[in-house]
């Protein structure tokens, strides 16, 4: 099925709940005032003031528990617009006003992309704040800095983020001249991530092109999570707004374990309140994981089927097809169980898994995934396969192993693949296995979720064709590439005779061209 593509990214949070109806997304859509709905949990009744625990971040914000958006201090917004999430289109000046962006008092966003030098800042946090800047949704005045010790120069941060700007979008107007006014918005400032001496000099620069305008200034740590420490306290003593707000948005994994989250969380909130904090996990983002809830809790036909008495496994499928590339600074401490399966992978089950929560705020959304989680069978050790891709030939081109990149120690053990086994010991799934597979550099670039049903009890076709104990029904939630969802059922080949095959009842996106990072 193809559904038209909103205008303008959905506002759509780590950790929250499912979005707008599609007929109201659309709508919003198609609406002359482009920006779609903002959800209810983005305005949840806890308005903190001006930040006592720092008044250097000078935040005001409205907090939601799972997920915060600060918004300005100074600002009245008309939340009845937007009250049960998703009442009406909102236009993109609303939009800018709720996330906290608006201009009307003269103000500027300066957006610093730490780590601007590495994979995740190149592949979607710019081609995602172009993807905004395409649809108008970010503010008149704003800046984006680039920072990482690599040197460059602004031309060449420019030149590097060009080649990954599309126009995802579906209208390509003036595509070139929005690209050449957005990377004219671009600079690059290099240091080290430590040197509060480097992030006084940021500052400065960041400082001419607010030219006394209000300043808000938001920190987006694309780097290893061992230095987001580091960065935060030096952006916190020299770069933070003097007089706006100040946001940080945190890349996953948050710490190595849950000892060394808890210091990072203990670390952060030295120099940080929690409404500065914005967690982001973008496979929330990604259209066919927010769709999970709504296949589920809003079909009649789902949620009966949805327990251990007609699911015989579940499997939630990572796969890449292509390796590190250079990535090993970041990669090689962290491995592909804290790189995807703890993070990506895990949200998925969760949401896959949950009760029906009281509502789609996010907080009864979280209640409900930390439930699963905590009814879940500790690991053991034999339930889970790693592995390390090595240099293979195929097509006459030689593919390099993970310890060929030159950025990953030439000894190392990191795991590139992981499969786990996990039991979810309650009531509904007790007894299902959930497998867990993320790899990188195999064959295929795939995320999907299979559920396998059980066998059809005393099958009257046992006979006809097809081996039916094996062939039973599968609901494939494929992710990416190519969205779709699609149920494999047995039917009867037309014709005389009763010959029996498998087909699939399909949901097939069109290619949308959305990207998580562009919607968080
Ligand atoms: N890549 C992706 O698609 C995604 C990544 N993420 C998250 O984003 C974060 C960054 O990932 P990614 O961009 O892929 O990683 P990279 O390895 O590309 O690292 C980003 C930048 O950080 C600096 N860096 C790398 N390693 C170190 C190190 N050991 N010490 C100090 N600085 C270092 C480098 O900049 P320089 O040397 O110039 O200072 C590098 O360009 C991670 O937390 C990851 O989980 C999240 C979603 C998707
Ligand atoms: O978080 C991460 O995700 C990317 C994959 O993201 P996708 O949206 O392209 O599927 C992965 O390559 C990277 O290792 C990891 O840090």
């Amino acid at each position: 099925m193809a559904l038209s593509s909103p205008k303008c990214p959905s506002s759509q949070f780590a950790l929250r709940p499912s979005p707008a109806p599609r007929s109201q997304r659309v709508a919003a859509a198609s609406s002359s005032l482009s920006c779609p709905p903002i959800p209810r949990r983005l305005f949840s009744k806890r308005v903190s003031s001006q930040s006592r625990a720092n008044r250097r971040w000078n935040v005001a914000s409205v907090h939601d528990a799972a997920r915060t958006l600060p918004i300005s201090p100074a600002k009245e917004i008309d939340l009845k617009k937007v009250e049960n999430g998703v009442s009406s289109a909102i236009s993109a000046e609303e939009y800018r006003d709720l996330a906290g962006l608006s201009t009307r008092e003269n103000s500027t966003v300066s957006i610093t992309v730490v780590g601007a030098s590495g994979d995740l800042a190149k592949k979607k946090i710019f081609p995602a704040l172009f993807a905004l800047y395409y649809e108008d949704c970010l503010p008149e005045h704003f800046t984006i800095f680039g920072y990482a010790r690599s040197k460059m120069t602004d031309t060449e941060l420019r030149n590097m983020v060009s080649k990954t700007l599309t126009c995802r979008i579906d209208k390509r107007e003036n595509c070139s001249e929005k690209m050449e006014q957005f990377l004219g918005r671009c600079f690059y400032h290099s240091g080290q991530y430590d040197s509060e001496e480097n992030f006084a000099e940021l500052d400065k620069e960041i400082k001419k092109h607010e030219a006394g305008r209000l300043s808000n200034r938001l920190f987006y740590l694309s780097i290893p999570p061992n230095i987001f420490m580091d960065v935060v306290k030096c952006a916190s003593k020299s770069a933070s707004s003097a007089n706006g707000w100040t946001r940080v948005i945190v890349e996953k994994p948050f710490g190595q374990d849950s000892e060394s989250s808890a210091a990072l969380t203990r670390g952060l909130k030295q120099f940080l309140v929690e409404d500065q904090i914005f967690r982001i996990d973008h496979y929330l983002g990604k259209e066919l994981v927010e769709n999970l809830s709504v296949l589920r809790f809003s079909n009649l036909v789902f949620e009966p089927l949805w327990s251990r008495q007609y699911i015989r496994n579940v499997q939630l499928i990572f796969s890449e097809d292509f390796g590190t590339e250079g990535r090993g600074g970041y990669f090689d401490n962290y491995g592909i169980i804290r790189d995807i399966m703890q993070n990506h992978l895990l949200q998925m089950l969760a949401l896959f898994a949950m009760e029906t929560p009281i509502s789609l705020d996010a907080e009864d959304i979280r209640n409900e995934k930390v439930k699963v989680l905590r009814s879940m069978k500790p690991l053991q050790l034999e339930d889970v396969v790693i592995g390390q891709y090595k240099s293979h030939t195929k097509g006459g081109f030689t593919y390099p192993a993970y310890t060929d990149d030159k950025t990953v120690p030439r000894d190392s053990l990191t795991p590139t693949f992981a499969a786990a086994v996990l039991f979810i010991d309650n009531a509904r799934w007790d007894g299902v296995p959930f497998l867990m597979k993320a790899g990188k550099a195999l064959h295929t670039r795939r995320t999907e979720i299979r559920v396998q049903f059980r066998h059809v009890p005393g099958n009257l076709y046992r006979s006809f064709g097809t081996d039916l104990d094996r062939a039973t029904n599968e609901l494939v939630i494929r992710v990416q590439p190519d969205e779709a969802i699609y149920l494999k059922i047995n039917n009867k080949i037309p014709g005389l005779g009763m010959r029996l095959d498998r087909s699939n009842l399909n949901l097939l996106y069109a290619a949308r061209g959305t990207e998580a990072f562009h919607s968080l």
